[in-house]
C-alpha cells in the first residue's frame, strides 16, 4: 500500500509570554496508507492539532520531514491541494445561509462545478435539509456540513480534526457511517480525536500520541493485541485451592473477592482441565481482552475526557484551562492553504 501521509521526526516548539518555550510536538512520526480510516488519538494538549497544522503549513515546524500524497509538505502542498480536503480549524458558517447556498459559494470560490453541491449533501446525509438555514442545524449537522465542504473537491485524502467532538452517540454513529462510506468510495481519512470510543468505532488504524510523541501505531486490533496479557476471569468453588493448583503450574494468579484472575494463558482448557481433574468445577471462564481505553490509559497516563462541545463561534469555553488562553507568538506564521 502506498503512503498517503508520512511524518518523520516532527518537532514544534511554541514560544509563549507566560510559559516561555513549550515543546508541543517532539520527534513525532506518522504513517497513513491509502484506504485507511486512520485515527490520530491522544489526550487534550498532546499535540494533535499542532501536528495537523504543521502538516498543512498553518504553523511552521522546527524540524522534521513530512509528505502528503508524495509531495513534501508544506512546501509542495499546493501541487496536491486539489486532492486533499482538510478541516483543522472549526469552520465558521453564516447562520442565515442555507447549507446549499453555503456550499454553492464555496464551490464557486474553489472553482468546483456547482453540480457537486447536491452530491456532497447527499454523501453526508443532508440532502433533505440542504435548504434550511444553518443556524437551525444541530452540532452534528454542522459537523457534517463541514465535512461536505471538504468533500467538494472530491478529495482522495480527508483530514479532520476532532470531527465528532461534542456529538452524542447517535451523531458519532452517523459520523462513523459517513467515514465508512467515504472509505468504501476510496477516500483515505485521517481524523484526530481524544475520544477512544470514537476511534474504536470509526477507525481501522490508529496512531496514539502522548506529550508530542508517538507511543503506539498500527491496526486497532494489533495495537490492542499488543496489550493482551491473555488474562482470564475464573469463578470456581474453593477459589483458594484452585489458585494453589494454578500457581503450581507457574501461572500468575490474582485473588479477587469473588473470582480469580489468571494471566498468561492462551488455551482456556488448561484452566478448566487442571481444576476439573481435581474436582473443582469452573462456573465461569471469561477472557479479559484489553480495550482501547485501558491501552490509552497505560500509554498516556491519562483518563480519557468525555466529549466537550466545541465553541463554534470561536469563544473560549467558561471552564477552559488557563493553557487554552496562551498567547501565540507564532501566530504571525499562520496562513491559509488551499488544502
Ligand atoms: N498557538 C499556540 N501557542 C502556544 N502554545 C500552543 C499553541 N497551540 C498549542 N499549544 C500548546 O501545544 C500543546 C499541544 O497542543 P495541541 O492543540 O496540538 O494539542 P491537541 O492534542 O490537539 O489537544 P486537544 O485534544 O485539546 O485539541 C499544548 O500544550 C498547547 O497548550
Amino acid at each position: 500500500m502506498s503512503a498517503v501521509i508520512e511524518i518523520d521526526g516532527l518537532r514544534k516548539t511554541f514560544h509563549t509570554l507566560r510559559h516561555g518555550h513549550r515543546v508541543a510536538v517532539d520527534g513525532f512520526d506518522l504513517l497513513v496508507e491509502a484506504g485507511q480510516v486512520h485515527g490520530f488519538l491522544g489526550p487534550n494538549g498532546s499535540g494533535k492539532t499542532t501536528t495537523l497544522r504543521a502538516l498543512l503549513g498553518l504553523v511552521r515546524a522546527d524540524s522534521g520531514r513530512m509528505s502528503v500524497l508524495g509531495a513534501s509538505a508544506p512546501e509542495r502542498l499546493p501541487e496536491v491541494a486539489g486532492r486533499v480536503g482538510a478541516i483543522v480549524e472549526s469552520p465558521q458558517f453564516f447562520g442565515n445561509f442555507t447549507a446549499h447556498r453555503t456550499l454553492r459559494l464555496l464551490a464557486v470560490a474553489g472553482g468546483v462545478p456547482t453540480g457537486r453541491v447536491d452530491e456532497v449533501l447527499e454523501q453526508v446525509g443532508l440532502r433533505d435539509r440542504g435548504d434550511e438555514r444553518v443556524k437551525g442545524y444541530s452540532l452534528g449537522m454542522k459537523q457534517r456540513l463541514a465535512v461536505a465542504s471538504a468533500l467538494l473537491k472530491n478529495p482522495e485524502l480527508l483530514i479532520l480534526d476532532e470531527p465528532a467532538n461534542g456529538l452524542d452517540p447517535a451523531g458519532i454513529r452517523e459520523m462513523r457511517d459517513l467515514m465508512r462510506s467515504l472509505s468504501a468510495a476510496g477516500v483515505t481519512v485521517l481524523l484526530s480525536s481524544h475520544i477512544l470510543a470514537e476511534i474504536q468505532l470509526i477507525c481501522d488504524h490508529v496512531t496514539i500520541i502522548s506529550r508530542g510523541r508517538r507511543v503506539a501505531a498500527g491496526p486497532v486490533e494489533e495495537v490492542l493485541a499488543g496489550f493482551d496479557q491473555h488474562e482470564w476471569q475464573v469463578r470456581v468453588a474453593e477459589p483458594e485451592r484452585a489458585a494453589e493448583l494454578l500457581r503450581a503450574l507457574g501461572l500468575a494468579v490474582t485473588d479477587h473477592p469473588d473470582h480469580l484472575l489468571v494471566a498468561g494463558v492462551d488455551e482456556p482448557e488448561l484452566i478448566s482441565r487442571t481444576l476439573g481433574e481435581q474436582g473443582l468445577w469452573v462456573r465461569e471462564l471469561v477472557p479479559l481482552r484489553p480495550d482501547l481505553e485501558s491501552v490509552f490509559l497505560e500509554l498516556t497516563g491519562t483518563t480519557p475526557h468525555p466529549a466537550v462541545p466545541r465553541q463554534l463561534d470561536g469563544s473560549v469555553p467558561p471552564d477552559a484551562e488557563p493553557d487554552d488562553m496562551l498567547i501565540d507568538l507564532d501566530a504571525r506564521e499562520n496562513r491559509e492553504v488551499g488544502a
